[in-house]
């Protein structure tokens, strides 16, 4: 796309947004003390930040009880405690209520909650609270299903007391808020929202996790000084919490953890000089045996932990293998990866490999697209899962060792026909010789979502299916507003939207949006 086209798209949703978070007055809750002014702060934020996520929770919020915004209500004193009930779950994962016309954000606060709680601090457009207690429990809270002895504390899970349907059923709701909020599309452009994909596994499912310690401020480690806490940062106030366990993790990573605890205790003088990131990180060992075993499984799989960055990890997702620097990026959980990827080559429209008894799939196949990129592939993934069967494939990623792990891991699995490029993603177009009508594109950018270059020159080349992950359902809601927005991107569709749980008793969402050209 050229300089007027750019220009012309200015007024799209994909810039950054200066949002003015508002003021508020200071006063204490018997109203004796004389209220103090506080300053207006404006200040930048991204789009698909918690920070505006929240922003748009917050108004629509006041705005279904009928309160106008003003920067005039009356604030109680930092530590004051006051009674609150939580009205909504915002899609962050705190609790949300009214409090004297101002939102108070309520950490592991259920909507119908009563509770009491003590006032943190005054952000511009909310103010912050902490639970003392729960007087009145919401219909949807069941503490007995808490897994963990840091829930509530720590700032790693937001939602161990929601029974798990509960769980999906707000990431559902999250999707919908984040199309509605960032997308800037009228509603008939918007599927309803699919159900969320569950995880298998709700507790023992990440097969990664990094816990933290600080160092002193100079001079390192010596043996007369304390060995620091290890583990997660906790919600409020945000410290390093001491962490002996984590049941998220599988047994493998919740093992790893307890070693390499006691690793940093026996040598924090001599093997750091500062705090430290410690990897732990899951790896399968597989045998292969002649014969299936009695849970029909023709291998057996020991798992270990890899706490070396540097190091190979090794996850299977079926029989498919793939091999990667341990500290590089990978799905943290493997137990969605089978049902996920399976339902993303369904989504990519391609042709079917292995065709189920009685399908009529020969006919349809010839309609089907012989091409897929994968932009942002990382080590392959969905290279590896979709690729086979096509033409041709293009993977892209800037990470020039996940590329590298990308060609092994295409090669170990027999797909042939993968090509992959170690650059930024609209690097892609340039290479692509075959028509975007018969062409599969899988999109999986990070947080910050997709590059406008990138999303322009996707337009230009215009692919039959569009397939879109994202880590960032807000983000991914912008991008997909932008390509419908777009002259060129009227001929889309959107077909289908739905989340998918990577990381239940947690406010993350994984997004898969499904994109067709129709015209
Ligand atoms: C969420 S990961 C997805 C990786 C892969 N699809 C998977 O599921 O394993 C996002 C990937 O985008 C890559 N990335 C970040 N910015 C990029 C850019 N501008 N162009 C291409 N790749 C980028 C990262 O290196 C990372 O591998």
């Amino acid at each position: 796309m050229g300089e007027n086209s750019s220009a012309a798209s200015a007024q799209k949703p994909h810039d950054l947004k200066r949002v003015n978070l508002g003021s508020y007055q200071k006063a204490p809750l018997d109203g004796t003390k004389k209220s103090k002014k506080r300053k207006v702060h404006t200040k930048e934020v991204k789009e698909g930040s918690n920070e505006v996520v929240l922003g748009y929770d917050i108004k629509a919020l006041l705005s279904s009880l009928n309160i106008e915004e003003s920067g005039d209500v009356e604030l109680p004193e930092r530590d004051a405690e006051i009674k609150l009930t939580v009205s909504k779950l915002s899609s962050t994962g705190e609790g949300l209520a009214v409090y004297n016309g101002r939102v108070y954000t309520v950490p592991f606060g259920v909507p119908g909650d009563q509770v009491t709680a003590t006032v943190r601090r005054h952000n511009d457009d909310h103010s912050v609270s902490k639970i003392i207690s729960i007087d009145q429990p919401s219909p949807d809270r069941d503490d007995s299903i808490v897994g963990c002895g840091y829930f509530g504390t720590c700032n790693g899970c937001q939602f161990q007391m929601l029974p798990y349907a509960v769980q999906l059923e707000h990431k559902r709701k999250v999707v919908q808020r984040a199309f509605k909020n960032f997308s800037n599309l009228p509603p008939e452009l918007i599927p309803e929202i699919g159900v969320t994909m569950p995880s298998p596994l709700q507790y023992g499912y990440r097969t990664k996790l990094t816990p933290h310690f600080n160092g002193p401020r100079r001079g390192g480690f010596k043996e007369h000084m304390p060995v620091p806490n290890i583990g997660f940062f906790a919600k409020d106030p945000a410290y390093v919490m001491d962490i002996e366990d984590c049941p998220i993790g599988t047994d493998t990573v919740r093992d790893g953890i307890t070693e390499r605890r006691t690793f940093v205790k026996e040598n924090l003088t001599t093997a750091f000089k500062r705090g430290a990131t410690l990897l732990l990180r899951e790896s399968t060992m597989r045998t292969y045996l002649e014969e299936a075993g009695e849970d029909g499984k023709k291998w057996i799989d020991k798992k270990l932990c890899i706490t070396d960055h540097n190091a190979r990890s090794i996850e299977y997702i079926g029989d498919l293998k793939f091999d990667n620097p341990a500290g590089s990026f990978f799905q943290n959980n493997n137990s969605i990866l089978e049902s996920f990827t399976a339902y993303i080559r369904e989504n990519l429209n391609l042709p079917v490999v292995k065709k189920a008894e009685g399908s009529t799939d020969a006919t349809e196949t010839a309609a089907r697209p012989k091409y897929l990129v994968d932009a942002y592939c990382g080590s392959g993934l969905f290279t590896i899962t979709c690729g086979e069967g096509l033409e041709k494939v293009w993977g892209i990623d800037v990470d020039k060792s996940s590329i590298e792990s990308a060609r092994k891991n295409a090669k170990a699995n027999n797909i042939e026909n993968a090509d992959f490029i170690g650059s930024t993603a609209e690097d892609i177009f340039g290479k692509l010789t075959f028509p975007g009508l018969e062409t599969s594109l899988i999109i999986d950018p990070p947080r910050k979502g997709c590059d406008k270059r990138f999303l322009d020159q996707l337009l230009d080349f215009a692919p039959k299916r569009v397939v879109y992950v994202s880590c960032n359902v807000h983000t991914q809601a912008r991008d997909i507003g932008y390509i419908l927005s777009d002259e060129k991107g009227k001929g889309y569709r959107i077909d289908s939207i739905r989340g998918c749980d990577f990381f239940p008793q947690t406010y993350h969402v994984e997004g898969v949006a499904v994109m067709t050209k129709i015209d």
